[in-house]
């Protein structure tokens, strides 16, 4: 299954202590989202606040269920691998298994007391409860030699990611770059949002939040999602990465340009900004839904210069904009989301290696199709949030060898480990006048 990036929106959770001893009920919700989101295939995000909202759980259960389902899918492999240690190899069926996972994650993971952790995990396995019981009091007498196994397990285990995903980054990067990357995974994300300069207050009403630490270029670092801000369009939750396409693609004022994956919006804002609110976008997309959270966004963040359209670049029908040739073309397109893996803790569980071929090949159509609407001498810049070569570097090289009219004038990756934000691609391409 493919997995869009939707928006970067937070998923920092809540600031917590977990020293006193939340209710029972929050290891029952964990059960659900977490077998939820095994059997319906839907985001633990989406999941979770569906979760928070109909069960009026108070900030604290809130902010505790929330790390007990990230931490878990985070840790799905090794809190296994213990389980497995603890229960001798023994079969679990699922529900037994996600609640020792649970469990453990508490125990081991979380700093849990144990008599929170055990008790009140016994108390929501129902019918698993003496297995469950047996083996967690186990796992808090083994705790130190639980701890001392992990280093010497596999990568796949220590920072649980799939197999076929370590042996590909090994393979791709070495050993000691992909285990930094797994290892950049395993944290909980930091939250960032970028300031809104179409919005003429927003530059001084940030600056009076202390909450918010300017991390420079117009981004700020934040604990929690600064949500006021965000509502009055003073600012759109986007990790820095996500800038650099858009400053790659450099459009100037007046100029006309097409930003042809645009949902849900945080690149074509970006863009206005650098147009100073001058020129035209055509902002489209294949996504009926996700055009709607588009003109939201877009008129949220004051962006007057955008026409938003539904458009498959891959579909029969003519283009919204007749015959019109841009100046600048930006594609982000859609991928593995292999660089956000921090942030959207799905996708690791997701993802098949299969797929990086048929995405490829998606990115080199969208590319293909998107390049009858470039003027000659105008750019375009293709854009993934992946790491993967197969995506980026891969695609670029078909392009160029289909598209003898182009130019490669400059690429960047960049890497999670080292510039310390979500990993993304970007290149920018020339088609020669
Ligand atoms: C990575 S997201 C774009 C994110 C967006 N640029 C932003 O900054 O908020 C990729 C987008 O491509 C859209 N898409 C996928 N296939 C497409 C196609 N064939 N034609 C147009 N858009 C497509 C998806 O619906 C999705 O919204």
């Amino acid at each position: 299954m493919t997995v869009d990036s939707i928006d970067l929106f937070p998923l920092t959770p809540l600031k917590t202590s977990h020293s006193s001893s939340p209710s029972t009920s929050v290891r029952n919700h964990a059960l659900d989202v977490l077998t939820d989101w095994q059997k319906s295939g839907r985001f633990a995000t989406e999941l979770l606040d569906e979760r928070v909202r109909r069960a009026v759980l108070s900030p604290p259960n809130a902010a505790f269920l929330h790390d007990i389902v990230f931490t878990t899918l985070r840790n799905i492999s090794l809190l296994d691998f213990w389980a497995d240690q603890l229960t001798d190899g023994k079969h679990l069926d699922h529900r037994t298994r996600w609640l020792l996972r649970i469990g453990l994650c508490q125990l081991l993971l979380l700093g849990v007391p144990s008599h929170a952790a055990v008790n009140e995990t016994v108390a929501a396995a129902g019918r698993s409860g003496a297995l469950v019981n047996a083996v967690l009091r186990r796992a808090g007498r083994e705790e130190a030699k639980l701890h001392a196994m992990v280093e010497a397990q596999p990568l796949a285990v220590r920072y649980s990611h799939p197999e076929f995903m370590v042996r590909r980054w090994i393979k791709i990067m070495g050993k000691a770059k992909a285990e930094a990357l797994c290892q950049w995974n395993q944290e909980p994300p930091h939250t960032y949002v970028r300031l809104n300069a179409l919005n003429e207050e927003a530059a001084e009403r940030l600056a009076k939040m202390p909450e918010l630490t300017d991390v420079g270029e117009g981004f700020y670092q934040c604990e929690t999602a600064p949500r006021e801000a965000l509502k009055h369009g003073l600012c759109y939750a986007q990790d820095p990465s996500t800038a650099h396409a858009p400053r790659m693609l450099a459009p100037k004022p007046g100029e006309m340009v097409l930003d042809a994956c645009a949902a849900p919006g945080g690149k074509t804002a970006l863009l206005a900004e650098i147009m100073c609110n001058e020129g035209r976008i055509f902002a489209c997309d294949s996504s009926p839904v996700r055009l709607t959270r588009l003109r939201e966004n877009l008129t949220r963040l004051k962006v007057r210069i955008a026409q938003v359209h539904a458009f498959d670049l891959l579909g029969d029908a003519p283009p919204p904009f007749g015959d019109v040739l841009f100046d600048r073309i930006l594609l982000d397109v859609p991928c593995s989301n292999s660089g956000v893996m921090r942030r959207r803790i799905d996708v690791r569980w997701r993802l098949q290696e299969e797929e990086f071929a048929v995405l490829a090949e998606t990115q080199r159509r969208i590319v293909a199709s998107a390049l009858r609407f470039l003027k000659p001498g105008g750019s375009l810049v293709y854009s993934t949030c992946s790491i993967d070569p197969e995506e980026n570097q891969g695609v670029i090289k078909a392009i160029l060898e289909a598209h003898p009219e182009l130019e490669m004038i400059e690429s960047r990756l960049i890497f999670p480990p080292k510039e310390q934000t979500d990993g993304a691609f970007a290149a920018r391409l020339v088609k020669k006048a």
